[in-house]
C-alpha cells in the first residue's frame, strides 16, 4: 500500500493585488486522511488547494508534504488533482487522457478501463472530451487523478458537474479506492453531506480570509452502505450546518 504523506501549512499567506486571498493560515492534514474543506464561497479554498498541489506559491510561512516542498512530490508523481474545470488533453481521449495521468508518474497504467467503468464511462474510453458532457469531464479527471495511486490526492468540487445519482454512486464507490491505497486526501465540497460522508475530517473555514471555525472529526461506519439513513450521520450533518452557519 503506498503511504500517503502528511501536508503541513505553518502560517501560509497568497495576496492577489489588493485582495488577501490567505492570510495567515495553519493547519495539518494526517497522512492517510481524508480531509473535507467547507466554507463560504470565495474564502480561499482553492487557492489553499493550489498552494498544497504546487500551483502558486505562498507569499509567506511554510508548505511541506511529507516534510518536503509540494514540487518534490509532484516531480516524482506522488501528487495528483481533480479541480472543477477538467484540464483533459482535448486531443487524446478518454482513455489515452487517463493513461496519461499513469504514465506522468512514472507508474503503471494499471487497469485503464476498469477505472473507466468504475466511473462510469464504460463505452466512451475512445471519445475525446471534446464529445463528452461536462459531468462526464469531470469523471474522466477523476479516473485520470486515481490511476496514478497518488500519496496526496487533492479534489476541488470535483463533482460539482455530475449529475445526482452518478454522483452519489461515485460518493461510494471511490473513497474505499482512495483509502484502500492510503492516500492523504483534501477535498473541497459545497455539500456538507458528502463532506461528511467522505471524509474522516471536515474543516469549516470562515469568509475570506479563512480561519478555521470548526474542525469536527467524522467517525461512521464506512461499510454501512445505508450509513446516510443513521442517526450518527444526520447528527454530524447538523453539526456541521450549525457550525457554517454560525460564522455566515
Ligand atoms: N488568480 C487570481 N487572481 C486574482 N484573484 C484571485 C485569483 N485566484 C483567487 N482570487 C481571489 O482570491 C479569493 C479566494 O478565491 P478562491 O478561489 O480561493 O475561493 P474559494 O473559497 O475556492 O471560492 P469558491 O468556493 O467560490 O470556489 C477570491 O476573492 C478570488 O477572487
Amino acid at each position: 500500500m503506498t503511504a500517503g504523506l502528511d501536508i503541513l501549512c505553518d502560517a501560509i499567506t497568497k495576496r492577489f493585488d489588493a485582495t488577501e486571498a490567505v492570510a495567515p493560515f495553519s493547519v495539518s492534514f494526517g497522512a492517510g486522511q481524508t480531509t473535507a474543506l467547507v466554507g463560504p464561497s470565495g474564502c480561499g479554498k482553492s487557492t489553499i488547494l493550489r498552494m498544497i498541489a504546487g500551483l502558486e506559491a505562498p507569499d509567506s510561512g511554510t508548505l511541506t508534504l511529507g516534510g518536503a516542498p509540494p514540487k518534490h512530490a509532484a516531480r516524482r508523481g506522488a501528487l495528483a488533482m481533480a479541480f472543477q474545470d477538467p484540464s483533459l488533453l482535448p486531443w487524446r481521449t478518454v482513455r489515452a487522457n487517463i493513461a496519461l495521468g499513469a504514465q506522468l508518474a512514472r507508474k503503471s497504467a494499471g487497469d485503464v478501463d476498469a477505472l473507466i467503468d468504475l466511473v462510469g464511462l464504460a463505452g466512451f474510453a475512445d471519445h475525446r472530451p471534446a464529445e463528452l458532457s461536462g459531468g462526464m469531464r469531470q469523471r474522466a479527471a477523476i479516473a485520470r487523478s486515481l490511476i496514478s495511486a497518488p500519496e496526496v490526492l487533492l479534489l476541488d468540487e470535483p463533482f460539482g458537474a455530475v449529475d445526482a445519482m452518478t454522483r452519489r454512486r461515485l460518493n461510494e464507490d471511490l473513497p474505499p479506492l482512495w483509502r484502500s491505497k492510503g492516500a492523504t486526501v483534501v477535498l473541497v465540497t459545497h455539500s456538507v453531506q458528502e463532506a461528511v460522508l467522505l471524509s474522516d475530517r471536515v474543516l469549516i473555514l470562515s469568509p475570506r480570509p479563512a480561519r478555521i471555525v470548526a474542525d469536527i472529526p467524522v467517525t461512521l461506519d464506512r461499510r454501512d452502505t445505508s450509513v446516510v439513513d443513521t442517526p450518527a450521520f444526520s447528527t454530524l450533518s447538523r453539526t456541521v450546518f450549525d457550525a457554517l452557519e454560525q460564522d455566515a
